[in-house]
């Protein structure tokens, strides 16, 4: 089972241009113009009174639509008795409407622009529009907006942020609130734009969707929820999932342990742990549901895949000698759906080619941007196209982690969003990777699996205290799990 259609449609994040296409048909089927931005108006309107109290507002106006946006915003501030100064950055974008209904009065003229703490910006100058780095008046606005203490809620994109990307295209402010129309744009997620973008509301304006204008999927439990559903009857421990995680010596031994707990609350039905001798026994005084078996060789693991593994989760703490290396090459010839992080995507980050020759589509690479600029030297640009590219070379998904983490190689790339800076803990990606394996020991698609984990993985870590540690990971996956199967 893939993701779920009709989420997908509601998930989709779209470029600027596909927006700019989907906002072209809608008119073309009959809405003019200015009812969407009539719509776009009174949905920022609506958001800006329950957030605000009434305050001085001060709008921004650009020459676009981003701007007419802005002014129509206006009309309605100073129809319900807001106190309300308009700075445009081209006079031109008055027509006889706006000057008619007394919107001038509200000009401000060019150069007093001076936000003040107790006042709120609305940041209207530029959206989806922007088509080169902001410079002259328009930067000057925004560089004053940005050294200032007063609120700002920005239309759309915060002016200066590139909705393809995330990028600062010459200057930005940050935003507390941004209200963008009908889907989000991956620039309120990438790079900058996801600081920036602040608290992000998304108004349905009746643009009317079609599936060619998705560019990527933001993340979320409607895409996936129904896979991960535990099928209720006769059935038995291997017949739910048996993941192998390949762990490492002694002292190594904690990070594929993590990857383990993670696995075995996953609800695969077993999880075997295999590692030399030293790591082994020492695991077996740790684990209990855990079954844990020493490694010799890759012998060890191939009886396992012979036998009942269903997927392998290999890497965390495994070590760069030869019997990782062997046990690699048995794990990617298994033809088994493969989790490789940490040591198995550094093990060959010399001649990458080599492994990617190894690979096949149930492999999914999982590395932080550490490891992934050692495997994929010379890759540029936003996380979300980096994925794609890496993807596309690896011949095999890749999950690249970060405070966005994008998830390429699937049917579109995933966005994920849910995480917070609590995931930045030793050990907090070798769980992702157990837990990945897990879902795809279940016979969960590789791209759902890494959806679900993804997200699954970090609202384990939403309310985390400062003494939150990976070791707490596993219990508060189950009890993620445990809400999305009840709700
Ligand atoms: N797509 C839709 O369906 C809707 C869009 N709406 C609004 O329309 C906006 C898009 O409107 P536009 O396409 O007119 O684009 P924008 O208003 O974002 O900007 C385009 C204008 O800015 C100029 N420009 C671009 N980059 C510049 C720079 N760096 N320095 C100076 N000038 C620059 C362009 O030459 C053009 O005149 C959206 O962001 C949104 O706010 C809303 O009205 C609701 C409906
Ligand atoms: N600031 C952050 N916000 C959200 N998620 C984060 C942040 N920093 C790290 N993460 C997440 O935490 C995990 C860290 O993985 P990784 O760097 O591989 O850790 P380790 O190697 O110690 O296991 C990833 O899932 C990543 O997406
Ligand atoms: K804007």
């Amino acid at each position: 089972m893939g993701f779920e259609r009709e989420a997908m449609q509601r998930q989709a994040l779209l470029t600027p241009d596909a927006m700019q296409a989907a906002d072209r048909r809608t008119i073309a089927g009959g809405t003019p113009v200015g009812t969407l931005v009539a719509r776009a108006a009174r949905a920022i309107f609506r958001i800006l009174r329950a957030h605000y109290t009434r305050r001085p507002v001060t709008i921004l106006c650009g020459p676009g639509q981003n701007g007419e946006d802005g002014l129509m915003l206006a009309a309605l501030l100073d129809e319900a008795g807001w106190p309300v100064t308009l700075n445009l950055l081209d006079a031109g974008v008055m027509d006889e409407s706006d000057t008619s209904s007394g919107l001038m009065r509200l000009l401000s003229p060019t150069g007093t622009f001076r936000p003040e703490a107790g006042t709120l910006v609305v940041d209207a100058l530029f959206g989806a529009g922007l088509n080169r780095p902001i410079e002259g008046e328009a930067r000057l606005l925004i560089e004053k907006l940005e050294a200032s203490d007063a609120s700002v809620l920005a239309v759309d994109l915060p002016s200066g942020i590139d909705g393809r990307t995330g990028e600062v295209l010459g200057a930005a402010a940050k935003a507390d609130i941004t209200v963008s129309f009908h889907r989000a744009k991956p620039g309120h997620f990438l790079g900058e734009g996801r600081r920036l973008s602040g608290r992000l509301f998304i108004a349905d304006i009746g643009i009317v969707p079609h599936h060619d204008d998705t560019s990527a999927l933001h993340n979320d439990p409607a895409l996936w929820k129904q896979s991960l559903a535990v099928a209720d009857g006769d059935t038995h421990k291997y017949a739910r999932g048996h993941v192998a995680v390949v762990g490492g010596p002694g002292l190594k031994g904690g990070a594929a342990r993590l990857a383990a707990r993670a696995a075995s609350v996953s609800g695969a039905g077993a999880v075997t742990y295999l590692a030399p001798l030293s790591g082994a026994e020492f695991a077996a005084s740790q684990f209990d549901a855990v079954m844990v078996k020493p490694l010799t060789g890759p012998e060890e693991l191939r009886t396992l895949i012979d036998g009942t593994a269903s997927a392998i989760v290999i890497g965390p703490g495994m070590g760069h000698g030869r019997l990782a290396s062997e046990c690699l090459s048995a794990a990617l010839e298994s033809g088994l759906p493969c989790v490789l992080d940490a040591d198995a995507l550094t093990l060959y980050e010399d001649t990458p080619h080599v492994l990617f020759g190894k690979l096949h589509e149930r492999c999914i690479l999982t590395p932080h941007e550490g490891e992934f600029s050692r495997l994929f030297p010379g890759l540029d640009g936003d996380r979300l196209s980096r994925a794609k590219k890496a993807s596309a070379r690896a011949g095999a998904m890749v999950l690249l982690k970060g405070s966005t983490t994008a998830i390429a190689g699937g049917i579109l790339p995933v966005l994920n969003t849910n995480g917070s800076a609590a995931l930045a803990t030793a050990g907090s990606g070798d769980t992702l990777a157990g837990l990945i394996g897990g879902f795809m020991a279940r016979g969960i698609a590789p791209e759902v699996a890494a959806a679900a984990a993804a997200w699954v993985h970090a609202e384990a870590a939403q309310g985390a205290g400062p003494g939150f540690n990976a070791d707490q990971l596993a219990p508060r996956i189950a009890a993620v799990l445990e809400r999305l199967a009840s709700s």
